[in-house]
């Protein structure tokens, strides 16, 4: 901690401080995130994992990482300071003023090959938001909070899950079904479009109307005076299905905007996505490097998996894992929602009062016949009853929901977190949003479980979006059980 000297405090996160750092031997500005030890388990283990995985993505468009310590009873990360700020306040800057359609292209681009570098290490980033995506001084975008990132490829199922910032969060989340690498995807098609209009694209006065909105990927269109390319990119960025959705790879490679994109991404960001490694048999991700990476990470570490997970990464070009083939995302809860809004209305909730002439109804009595997962776990009363006077502005914050289990078992059977959640969500206590502690020990930072430049050849070839969806977290969560904690105790 000596060799850094404080120059200004610039954050308080939910968990700790972000400060400002000159370093003397390099002569750099760092920004350093620090927590207070001891704390409870989860942030610490947040910090953790962003520290670990941080450190092992090394990318144009990823936030470098310097180092990472303990100090007194400090939990410190060094890394790059990102001087331009966050989209967030650069979007808030522009007071209304769009931005230029060059620049939107650049950034766009640069953070899908930011996020591409990290899907190939089979991470998903899972709170991808203007606020975790950075400036640097010369305008180069770099993806940063790690702190809710997953990595799958352990052979355990484990004991934490996460659902996001829910104005972020896509369909299949609120359907309680696994998170995946299109559900990045869709995070960053809403940050496209408030490039787009300074907008947030799901605005709502309400959970309710907010949940709605995203499961029926209904946002007001793009300006016409928009190029083309971006309507393109949106329309199938914000596909409710997400085998619908193009990945990263196929929006980088062969989707119809790619060549446009990759135009604004200089070579060292295209090259590092791992495009120069076409042609090449690369090694596939070695199971017992995610064990390693667990066991760096702690026993409670953020770390989903399938108990076959090998077997499906091998086979992913082929193989559809059993509940993917059961997708069916928004039309349970759009289905759910729809009936309670009559019950809620029966029941005289006013809020619900003239809704239903407002939103447009699920087109086609053919959907219902699609094959459906059961949302077994809670109706829709329930949803309805949580969020009805549930503060919207919420919705902005990140949210860590807890499995059973948590703290002694973190090889829980995968599949069995669903129900469980609920109870974990009322174990967890502390509700909801980011900010939990613990214990933890001190880590060494040898990670050399996430080193691999592991991206199977396979994947790099073109495919359909549905064969895309190529990973994704084996146990859904339990969000609502975690609302229902967080709104009760408020
Ligand atoms: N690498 C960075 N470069 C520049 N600013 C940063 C960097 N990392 C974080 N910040 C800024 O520091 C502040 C605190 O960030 P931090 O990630 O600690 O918490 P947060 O994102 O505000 O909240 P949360 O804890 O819920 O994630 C934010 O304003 C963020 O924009």
């Amino acid at each position: 901690m000596e060799k850094y000297s404080l120059i200004e405090i610039i954050g308080q996160g939910s968990f700790g401080r972000a400060l400002l750092v000159y370093c003397k031997n390099t002569e750099h500005k760092y920004v350093l995130k620090e927590i207070q030890l001891p704390q409870q388990n989860s942030r610490c283990e947040s910090t953790r994992r962003e520290a670990v995985l941080l450190s092992k993505m090394r990318h144009a468009n990823i936030v470098a990482f310097r180092e990472f310590f303990e100090d007194g009873n400090l939990l410190c990360i060094v890394m790059e300071h990102c001087s331009g700020g966050d989209l967030l306040q650069r979007i808030q800057r522009q007071q209304k003023k769009p931005f230029p359609v060059d620049n939107i292209f650049k950034w766009f681009a640069q953070m899908c090959a930011g996020a591409k570098h990290i899907h190939d290490k089979r991470v998903l980033h899972r709170d991808l938001k203007t606020k975790n995506i950075f400036l640097t001084e010369n305008g180069t975008i770099k993806l940063g909070d790690f702190g809710s990132a997953c990595v799958l490829n352990s052979s355990k199922a484990y004991a934490q899950t996460y659902v996001g910032t829910p104005y972020y969060v896509a369909p299949e989340i609120w359907d309680n079904q696994p998170y995946n690498n299109k559900s990045d995807v869709w995070s960053l098609g809403c940050v496209l479009y408030e490039l787009c209009t300074l907008q947030h694209p799901f605005q709502a006065p309400s959970w309710k109307r907010l949940i709605l909105k995203v499961c029926r990927g209904a946002y007001p269109p793009l300006p016409k005076h928009l190029p083309y390319e971006l309507h393109y990119l949106l329309k199938h960025m914000f596909k409710t299905e997400p085998r619908d959705r193009p990945s990263l790879h196929t929006i980088l490679t062969s989707h119809r905007v790619s060549k446009l994109l990759r135009s604004h991404l200089q070579p060292e960001a295209w090259e590092s996505t791992g495009q120069e490694r076409r042609g090449r048999r690369l090694q596939r991700w070695d199971p017992e490097q995610g064990e390693e990476v667990t066991r760096r990470l702690g026993e409670k570490s953020l770390v989903h998996t399938a108990t076959s997970q090998d077997t499906e990464w091998a086979h992913s070009e082929s193989c559809e894992a059993p509940h993917r083939k059961q997708w069916s995302p928004s039309h349970t809860v759009l289905q759910r929602l729809s009936n309670a809004r009559l019950q809620s209305a029966d029941t005289g909730s006013s809020s619900d009062q003239g809704r239903a002439a407002e939103e447009p109804e699920e087109p086609g009595g053919a959907q219902q016949n699609r094959r459906r997962r059961e949302w077994s776990r809670e109706p829709a009363q329930r949803l309805l009853r949580v969020l009805e006077e549930a503060p919207v502005h919420r919705a902005f914050s990140t949210f860590i929901i807890h499995r059973a289990g948590a703290e002694a078992e973190a090889g829980a059977e995968a599949g069995a977190g669903g129900e469980a959640g609920a109870e974990a969500g009322a174990g967890a206590g502390a509700g909801g949003e980011a900010g939990k502690g613990g214990v933890c020990q001190q880590q060494e930072d040898h990670t050399d479980g996430l080193t691999a430049e592991d991206v199977d050849e396979e994947r790099l070839q073109q495919r359909s979006d549905d064969d895309d969806t190529d990973f994704e977290e084996e146990q859904p969560c339990d969000w609502m059980g975690e609302l229902e904690n967080m709104f009760a105790a408020a």
